[in-house]
């Protein structure tokens, strides 16, 4: 499904979005969606409103490019005429589909893999000894960056005790656990023992295992089994998309002041921008994107890491 977005300079987002609500609501289904935020649903096409500070953000989509452009029409137009006090501008960007945006292009794409530390011999020899067990599975493990990217959160935070949700083989676990100090402890949620157990004699050659607590099960268990008391100074969601609402809720709490949570995956390949996905997944990521943006026991920030990183650090 193509969509096209617009950043429209204005210090009164919220109030257009309001408005836009609900005059096309006559002619299209209109709602709020969040503080500032609401979606214009056409016959053929809808459109994401999100105010932010300095600015109104239109994300618009539609089956077919003629009526993507019908849609940025209608809602460009009802815009400026809103706009009695100031002269707005509304420019789309050119029209993407959502499962196939390239984030990061192949060239730049090589030049910063690199350009990040290399990975250490132990990590090399755990990718590989992955793809050879898992086939396309190993499609699912962190990339070198994120890995250096996860081990450089967790030193900067000066973590002792994390979790994550999501261990596969072990390489995000590795590069989490060798940044905790030599006392530090990670507890590591997984429901495969298939994936989990190749990862433990790298650990070991790591010199890390003593501070990995592995845990089999669904994780959602593991978490509400916890005390809910802010223990943890690090999380690192990278599991099922659909638990991520649930996995949310019950990492917040218990992260410290200053803690921080980091999300992988959180643009779905680009599919999460794009109403023409409705799956689960998409929803769940949706649920949790818009919740972390507007949580105010968080600052947040999402990078164009990969698939889409989201730090939230606990205020
Ligand atoms: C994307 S992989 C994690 C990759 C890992 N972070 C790495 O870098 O290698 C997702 C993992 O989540 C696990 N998983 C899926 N559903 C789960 C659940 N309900 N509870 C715990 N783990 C789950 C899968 O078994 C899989 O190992």
């Amino acid at each position: 499904m193509p969509l096209s977005t617009a950043h429209v300079a204005t210090d009164r987002p919220a109030r257009y979005v309001k408005q836009l609500i609900s005059h096309l609501g006559h002619k299209a289904t209109a709602e709020v969606t969040g503080a500032g935020r609401g979606t214009v649903t056409f016959r053929d096409g809808a459109c994401s409103l999100v105010s932010r500070r300095g600015e109104l953000v239109l994300i618009a989509a539609a089956a077919e490019l003629d009526a993507l452009a019908g849609v940025q029409d209608v809602v460009a137009r009802h815009l400026v005429r809103f706009a009695t006090e100031e002269e707005l501008h509304v420019e789309w960007s050119a029209p993407a589909g959502g499962d196939t945006l390239e984030i990061v292009t192949p060239a730049v794409d090589d030049y910063l893999l690199t350009h990040c530390t290399p990975a250490d011999q132990v990590l090399t020899e755990l990718a590989v000894a992955t793809r050879e067990a898992t086939g396309r599975s190993a499609g699912m493990q962190v990339s070198a960056d994120e890995g250096a990217l996860l081990e450089m959160l967790v030193r900067l935070a000066g973590a002792r005790r994390a979790i994550e949700v999501g261990v596969f083989t072990g390489y995000s676990a590795l590069c989490i656990a060798r940044a905790l100090p030599a006392d530090g402890y990670l507890l590591a949620c997984d429901v495969s023992t298939e994936w989990t157990d190749l990862a433990r004699p790298f650990w070991e050659r790591a010199g890390v295992q003593e501070r990995i607590d592995l845990r089999i099960g669904p994780a959602i268990d593991t978490l509400r089994a916890l005390p809910e008391e802010p223990a943890f100074d690090f999380a690192f969601v990278d599991a099922d998309k659909v638990g991520y609402p649930a996995y949310y809720e019950e990492i917040v709490p218990r992260l410290v002041p200053g803690g921080l949570l980091v999300l992988d995956n959180v643009f779905l390949g680009g599919t999460v921008l794009d109403p023409a996905f409705q799956e689960q997944d998409q929803q769940a990521m949706r649920l949790v994107n818009d919740a972390l943006a507007r949580d105010d026991r968080l600052d947040c920030v999402m990078l164009p890491v990969r698939d889409g990183v989201t730090l939230a650090r606990k205020r």
